[in-house]
């Protein structure tokens, strides 16, 4: 039985992407203006502290957001770790390009995204293991804040979806 109580926090990012097995157009490189949504529920609310009578402050909702999505992401370009292809073309100028893509590959294997600027150009890159359909997106950034959400709540409140908007007309949604 769903719990009685539930809170939406949403934030929105500017990012660049391609879906490289895509059969069309989304193999290209293109941005999107990304809407998340993080949806949270609990049983009661809290009876005291700063918290009370919330499930989870909305202020502490947005700022696990912050870390979780906007930090690593925002005007970045999120690249799947199996597009050798496109992250060749990020590789600094005069750089082993096998040794910089092995870099990138055990920092993902260790912490399921790599984020850094040291790229050709000096631009944000994140790289993920999974194609960054807003499928997967979804399911990613559930995965990082299931537990913030936990511990900022202190206990009371489980996080229960993520939707990811990647354009006004198109939604994917992942629940746990
Ligand atoms: N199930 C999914 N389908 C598609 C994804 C995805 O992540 N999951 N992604 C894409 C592309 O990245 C594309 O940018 C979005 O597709 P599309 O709806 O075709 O975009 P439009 O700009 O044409 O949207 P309009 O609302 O018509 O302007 C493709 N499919």
């Amino acid at each position: 039985m769903n719990a009685p109580y539930r809170i939406t926090r949403r934030i929105e990012i500017d990012a660049g992407h391609r879906i490289m097995t895509h059969g069309s157009k989304c193999r290209h490189l293109h941005g999107h203006r990304y809407a998340i949504e993080a949806v949270c529920e609990a049983a009661d609310l809290h009876h005291g502290g700063e918290q009370t009578d919330m499930v989870l402050d909305f202020g502490f909702l947005k700022d696990e957001m912050l870390t979780a999505i906007d930090g690593p992401c925002d005007h970045g370009f999120i690249a799947a770790l199996a597009d050798r292809e496109l992250l060749t073309m990020f590789c600094p100028m005069g750089r082993d390009v096998d040794g910089w893509l092995a870099g990138l590959d055990a920092q993902v294997r260790a912490h399921g995204e790599a984020t850094t600027t040291d790229t050709r150009l000096g631009t944000k890159l994140t790289v993920v293991p999974f194609q960054p359909t807003a499928e997967c997106l979804a399911r990613h950034w559930f995965t990082r804040l299931a537990e913030p959400v936990g511990r900022r709540s202190d206990g009371q409140a489980r996080l229960v979806s993520v939707k990811v908007w990647e354009t006004p007309n198109c939604t994917a949604e992942f629940s746990g």
